[in-house]
């Protein structure tokens, strides 16, 4: 035995009962209060002025501030169970881009308007960073059009089996701003494109192409802030691929409100100072690379790809170059900014004159980042599945061979045949609808006829294109009814519980018309809540 260590005796020693500490600490404590230490008492007088023997005195004492501490903890026991069973628990998931992070906004404008207020200056950055990125994005995209030949050509190592003479990526609208040979590729992909975009030459005069050059110089102090920013914003994360957006985690607007001095904000210092005043000085040129005839000629021929954003922000570069400016609540909504990981967003909500904790989960909607979801699903109270309905002709930036409203169905379909979230409530919005339809009644398991033509636009992208599908009519309301339809197949074939399926057509932009669907869709989870806890 000599020879064994001593923790490992130690391993074995008996350990005190959670009772008999507790009495220690109780003991400890009126020890405390009695100005002794507790290792030597002599003898205490009694409440009677008799001399107790220490031990007694002890005993009494101990047992009862015990019972406190059981009391206390019983209470606080009740406290967190009634704090939980008020605590309402939303995912929004979905694809990449499907507006999780903008609903998430929409929430917090209607229910922490001043929390939103507050964050403002936060987003300044991020809104010129959106900024450079397109003017970035459309130089690479003239680049592009301009260093290729003329015909189409296709190389026999990429060609899979496709023989079409055409370059067959269509980069979904989405690009990251850096446009590589090898994400040009041709890949061969399954589905055709729905949209046609019109092929046509498009070659600039020379007064077109020397005012082209001479903007690109100009613009160049401006495009080389593009990383810099890009890795400041994101608090140093960078991925590799190409990817170069900006991705943020929980907490990143504290980060990038303060600095060492905590005076002034970052975003008014450093890279983020630099680029505002790049901008500043740059914004006549970004608006003539925006109205420029052969920009305008790629826009209107669907050859330059930007983000959903880009148009709005361009459109605004006057206002938003100002160095007072402070983004309001529009150019909030239309910020592009990656979500990584999961962001816990809470704020309390009012039903009937109770208060709930309503804990919104916004996810990273990106293949990579779906992983991270699953913890979180056992726990919540509520799914809100976002499909963009106007990225039928887009594909995923992360796989550019799988079309954008495939993905949102297959991982619809993994959603609603998911055994851990078999009790969530079901709510799926077809998002990035031009005109906001909140379709009226409840969509139960078993329903396969829905309403006759819907009131509706879909959005495509920023441009209005024909569309052609099968032998379908163009028409925007046949589109939106067409992934409708789809969706709820999916949920009448897949779904684990036959639950209720609530749908609607949405448009995160639109705040009027978001604001009341956020409404009915809140009250809606609190009060299956409600139903599920036995709450009133
Ligand atoms: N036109 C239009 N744009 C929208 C709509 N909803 C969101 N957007 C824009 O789409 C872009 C992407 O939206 P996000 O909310 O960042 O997408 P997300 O689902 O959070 O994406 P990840 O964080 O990458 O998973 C933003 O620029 C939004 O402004 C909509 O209904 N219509
Ligand atoms: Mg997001």
């Amino acid at each position: 035995m000599s020879g064994l260590p001593t923790p490992l005796l130690l391993d074995f020693e008996p350990r005190p009962s959670p009772t008999k500490t507790k009495t220690k600490m109780a003991a400890a404590a009126v020890a405390v209060a009695h100005g002794r230490s507790s290792s030597a008492p002599a003898s205490i007088e009694g409440e009677s002025g008799i001399l107790l023997p220490p031990n007694r005195f002890y005993d009494e004492e101990s047992q009862r501030i015990s019972n406190l501490i059981d009391e206390e903890l019983r209470k606080e026991q009740a406290r967190q169970k009634e704090a939980r069973r008020k605590q309402v628990k939303v995912m929004l998931l979905g694809q990449a881009e499907s507006g999780k992070s903008t609903l998430q906004k929409q929430f917090q404008i209607y229910y922490a308007s001043q929390s939103l207020d507050r964050e403002r200056p936060s987003w300044k950055p991020v809104v010129h960073f959106n900024i450079i990125k397109a003017v970035k994005s459309t130089l690479d995209e003239i680049d592009y059009e301009f260093s290729q030949p003329t015909e189409s050509s296709s190389t026999a190592d990429d060609d899979e089996g496709d023989d079409s003479d055409e370059l067959d990526y269509h980069p979904s609208s989405s690009t990251n701003g850096v446009i590589t040979e090898e994400r040009r590729k041709p890949i061969p992909r399954k589905p055709k494109p729905v949209v046609q975009a019109r092929e046509e030459t498009i070659r600039p005069t020379p007064a077109e192409a020397e005012s082209l050059a001479l903007l690109r110089t100009r613009l160049l102090p401006l495009v080389a802030l593009h990383d810099s920013l890009a890795s400041e914003l994101s608090g140093g994360v960078s991925f590799s691929k190409g990817l170069t957006g900006v991705f943020v985690r929980a907490g990143w607007q504290g980060l990038l409100q303060t600095n060492q001095s905590g005076a002034r904000s970052k975003s008014n210092s450093g890279v983020a100072g630099l680029a505002a005043k790049a901008l500043n000085s740059a914004r006549e040129d970004i608006a003539a690379l925006w109205v420029h005839s052969v920009v305008r000629k790629m826009v209107d021929q669907r050859k330059l790809r930007l983000e959903e954003s880009a148009p709005f922000f361009l459109d605004n570069i006057e206002r938003i170059s100002q160095p007072d400016y402070l983004p309001n609540v529009d150019d909030v909504l239309n910020v592009r900014l990656q979500t990584l990981g999961v962001i816990e967003h809470s704020f309390p909500i009012n039903l009937g004159g109770t208060m709930y904790d309503w804990r919104l989960y916004d996810v990273g909607g990106a293949r990579g980042q779906r992983h991270a979801w699953v913890p979180y699903f056992e726990d919540a109270t509520a799914i809100i599945f976002l499909a963009p309905i106007s990225a039928f002709d887009q594909y995923l930036d992360e796989d550019p061979r799988t079309n954008r409203i495939d993905d949102s169905l297959q991982l619809f379909t993994l959603i609603c045949s998911n055994k851990l979230l078999k009790k969530a409530h079901l709510v799926l919005m077809l998002n990035k609808a031009l005109k906001s339809t909140t379709i009226p009644e409840r969509f139960d398991v078993g329903v396969t006829s829905f309403h006759g033509p819907l009131e509706i636009e879909v959005e495509v992208g920023n441009q209005s294109a024909e569309v052609s599908y099968g032998n379908r009519p163009n028409k925007y309301d046949d589109v939106a009814s067409y992934f409708r339809a789809h969706f709820m197949q999916v949920h009448k074939r897949k779904d684990v519980s036959n639950r209720s399926l609530y749908l609607h057509f949405t448009s995160m932009l639109d705040i009027k018309a978001t604001q009341s669907i956020i409404v009915n869709v809140g009250e809606a989870i609190i009060r299956q809540h409600i139903a599920q806890t036995g709450l009133t």
